[in-house]
């Protein structure tokens, strides 16, 4: 595959506490006002997981005391010739306190009270899958316009 078609690799961190999963709100930039996990581009010269830690402690102010690859999704624009490769993280302890950054607003949700209408479309049907405990699953999601989802694919596989 030419260089410019091969995946564009991103990082998303779910830091959950019990019951609670911790989102940010966007308050900038690509899924402004929308709440997400924390994350964003790899860097060249970083690995996936160094990418998640890095953008977690900029974007909410907190280290994760270990990270669990638990998802690879992959998002397919009908703007964007370059799919996006989009590799999941859980963690379920981490060190220092959620402070807001320019990016992002932190907020504590309970499980059952997930704001899902103010999330990417996507996330109804893999969150469930993540917080359920120990599943890891494989999704492709292909939008247009940016936010209107219109197919989807979603497995769960096996924790490598
Ligand atoms: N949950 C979720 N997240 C993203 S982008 C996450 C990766 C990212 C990308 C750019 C800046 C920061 C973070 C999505 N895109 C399409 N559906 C989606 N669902």
């Amino acid at each position: 595959l030419p260089d410019c078609l091969q995946p564009k690799l991103f990082t998303l961190v779910l830091v959950t506490d019990g019951r609670r999963v911790l989102l940010g709100k966007k308050k900038r930039g690509f899924g402004e006002g929308y709440f997400n996990g924390f994350g964003g581009k790899v860097e060249a010269g970083e690995t996936i997981r160094d990418a998640a830690s890095r953008e977690l402690l900029e974007e909410a102010g907190i280290a994760a005391d270990s990270l669990t690859h638990r998802g690879t999704l992959t998002f397919l624009f009908d703007d964007r010739p370059q799919p996006w490769e989009v590799h999941v993280f859980h963690s379920d302890s981490y060190t220092g306190m959620p402070t807001e950054s320019e990016e992002m607003a932190p907020q504590w949700f309970d499980y059952d009270s997930i704001p899902y209408q103010q999330m990417w479309a996507d996330d109804v049907f893999w969150y469930p899958l993540l917080l359920k405990g120990s599943a890891c699953f494989r999704g492709t999601f292909h939008f247009v316009n940016t936010h209107t989802l219109v197919k989807r694919d979603l497995s769960e596989v096996p924790c490598l």
